[in-house]
């Protein structure tokens, strides 16, 4: 009997049967849209597009900026799944569950992840716009475990170590049909994929705002303290959002190849002097405003 956190092997492979009897593409490529940067999914040619509350077992999308829609079709002839809509923790859903789709890309035979998303820059090099390729990442989740006293606090300078941790998305009891208990993170994030990115965004002339990186994945929803962010930076962060980690994992833990890329939409504030509101809004206009160049650089790698 499935003692873990779920879903069951079983339950995966239902859900992908579910999907497979509704579209007939067989994608090999799964994509994840950050917030705001749905807008790939508009060039998925002959889509059959799937709505998650159609889908059993599926969580549903609760942010703005994320339809919660599975988008199967063609980008530049790739047969894809696309998330138009990604599921966080902080939406209240246990961190295994945000990561069901993950799961199911896998069984339905995918091998190659490419993970998108907003993010705040910590890096004081990096500039709002500005395109990170993601070289490694800090789970900070999965370093902390559970906190019982999870959630925001308003005090002005706190770090609130509960706010950034959550849990490792892999914690529970593991089924090695979907991989091993104890999964090695070196090199989670594809060097040939990010050598391909790297090449696309200077062919497409977005040399000039290419940034590699570290990505931190905090619980959220809380945007960070000013103490916070020189915590993240101390780190080695370059790159803050509250996404994209556990979904690697997931990956990784299956056997994918993954790589991914941040949309710098904020600066993260280093200094109580310059420090300034960083509002979800912002984030989302930023992704709008550089829309088509994500959507170019996507297609072009
Ligand atoms: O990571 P994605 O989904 O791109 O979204 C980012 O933007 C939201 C905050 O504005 C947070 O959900 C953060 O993780
Ligand atoms: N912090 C965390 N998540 C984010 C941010 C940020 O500044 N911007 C976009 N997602």
């Amino acid at each position: 009997m499935w003692m873990g956190q779920g879903p069951s092997y079983e339950e995966v492979h239902e859900i992908a049967k579910t999907l497979e009897g509704k579209t007939k593409y067989r994608p090999t490529l799964g994509i994840v849209c950050g917030s705001g940067l749905g807008g790939l999914g508009d060039l998925v040619e002959e889509a059959d597009i799937i709505p998650y509350d159609e889908i059993p077992h599926f969580p549903v999308s609760t942010v703005p900026g994320h339809m919660g829609k599975l988008v199967f079709g063609k980008l530049k002839g790739q047969i894809v799944v696309l998330m138009r809509g990604r599921l966080h923790c902080y939406e209240g859903y246990p961190m295994w569950k945000t990561t069901i789709p993950i799961r199911v890309m896998k069984a339905l035979g995918v091998e190659t992840l490419f993970l998108t998303n907003a993010a705040g820059g910590i890096n004081p090099d990096f500039n709002t716009g500005d395109i990170m390729i993601i070289r490694d990442h800090i789970d900070f989740a999965g370093l902390s475990g559970e906190c019982v006293l999870r959630g925001a606090n308003d005090e002005r300078d706190h770090i609130d170590f509960a706010g950034l941790s959550g849990e490792c998305v892999l914690r529970g009891a593991n089924d090695e049909r979907f991989g091993p208990r104890f999964l090695a993170t070196v090199g989670t994030w594809d060097d040939a994929m990010n050598e391909l990115a790297e090449k696309a965004a200077k062919e497409l002339g977005l040399g000039d705002i290419l940034r590699r990186g570290v990505y931190v994945m905090i619980g959220g929803p809380t945007f960070e303290t000013v103490a916070e962010s020189r915590l993240l930076k101390n780190f080695g962060a370059d790159a803050v959002g509250m996404s994209t980690v556990a979904e690697a994992l997931v990956g990784r833990h299956m056997g994918m190849k993954v790589f991914g890329i941040s949309l710098i939409t904020d600066k993260c504030c280093l200094d109580y002097t310059t420090a300034k509101v960083t509002t979800h809004e912002e984030v989302l206009a930023i992704g709008q405003k550089r829309a088509k160049d994500l959507q170019s650089l996507a297609l072009k790698i």
